[in-house]
């Protein structure tokens, strides 16, 4: 089964370590929950794993390839592919356009195969192909910055607070696809603000703070002793 295995990795931010010699591992399939509260290192580790920050330290690895301190090109290509915090999306191009240059360095032919898939999984962008990005609502902008993620058709999955701004409609409707990606396979690391979101999806629960991972475990114990979430934000 594939799995992408986070040994020891530490991440520096300005002068202090925003993720602190952390372990995680990513399976297949599974959906794998990580909370925490604001400035806890959860985008700096999403960063790291896609290659967009360097790795002061530790290893990281997809089905045994050593992707840690790669280019962002190689690890999406060996993957893993980051759904970074804030739909990041190129505004002045229209959604068809986001979509193919997110299909960039595959053959043209397999580019458009992907972004067809994309468009099945998401009818409201096949509407709005013309559309420029920067138009749609944040909603909308949310489901590209997946598609553009699953142009790559990746293994992995890193959702950094996706819900963020949306109304509850729309997180349902993300979430679904989440969901669904997972049940045909794709591992997915799910950040989310909305915790009780999270933890209903996720077969694994992770809490972080200060950069490290201060649990590791069930989701339900999590929602049956709050006080360990609780914690975590007042330690921060
Ligand atoms: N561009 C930056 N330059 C320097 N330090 C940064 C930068 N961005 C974040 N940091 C610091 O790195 C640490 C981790 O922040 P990070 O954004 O990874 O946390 P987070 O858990 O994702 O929180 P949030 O949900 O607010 O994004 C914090 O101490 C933060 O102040």
């Amino acid at each position: 089964m594939s799995r992408v295995v986070i040994n020891n990795l530490s991440v520096r931010r300005g002068n202090k370590l925003a993720v602190d010699n952390l372990s995680l591992t990513l399976e297949a399939g599974k959906i794998t929950a990580l909370l925490g509260p604001n400035g806890a290192g959860k985008s700096s580790l999403v960063l790291a794993l896609a290659g967009v920050l360097p790795v002061e330290g530790g290893t990281v690895e997809i089905d045994g390839q050593l992707v840690s301190a790669k280019a962002p090109e190689v690890i999406r290509a060996a993957g893993l592919a980051a759904v970074p915090e804030g739909h990041r999306v190129l505004a002045g191009l229209s959604v068809h356009d986001n979509l193919l240059a997110a299909g960039f360095g595959h053959k043209a032919s397999v580019a458009e195969e992907a972004v067809a898939d994309v468009y099945g999984i998401f009818p409201e962008l096949a509407e709005r192909k013309a559309q420029k990005a920067g138009s749609m609502s944040g909603g909308q902008q949310q489901m590209l910055a997946l598609g553009q993620a699953l142009v790559a058709r990746p293994k992995f999955i890193l959702a950094d607070e996706m819900s963020l701004g949306l109304s509850p409609l729309i997180v349902k409707r993300l979430m679904g696809v989440v969901v669904k990606l997972a049940e045909q396979g794709t591992g997915i690391l799910l950040i989310e603000q909305f915790t009780h979101i999270a933890l209903k999806l996720a077969d694994e629960a992770n809490v972080m703070s200060r950069g490290r991972l201060t649990f590791s475990g069930a989701p339900g114990k999590l929602i049956d002793e709050p006080d360990i979430l609780h914690r975590a934000y007042l330690a921060q």
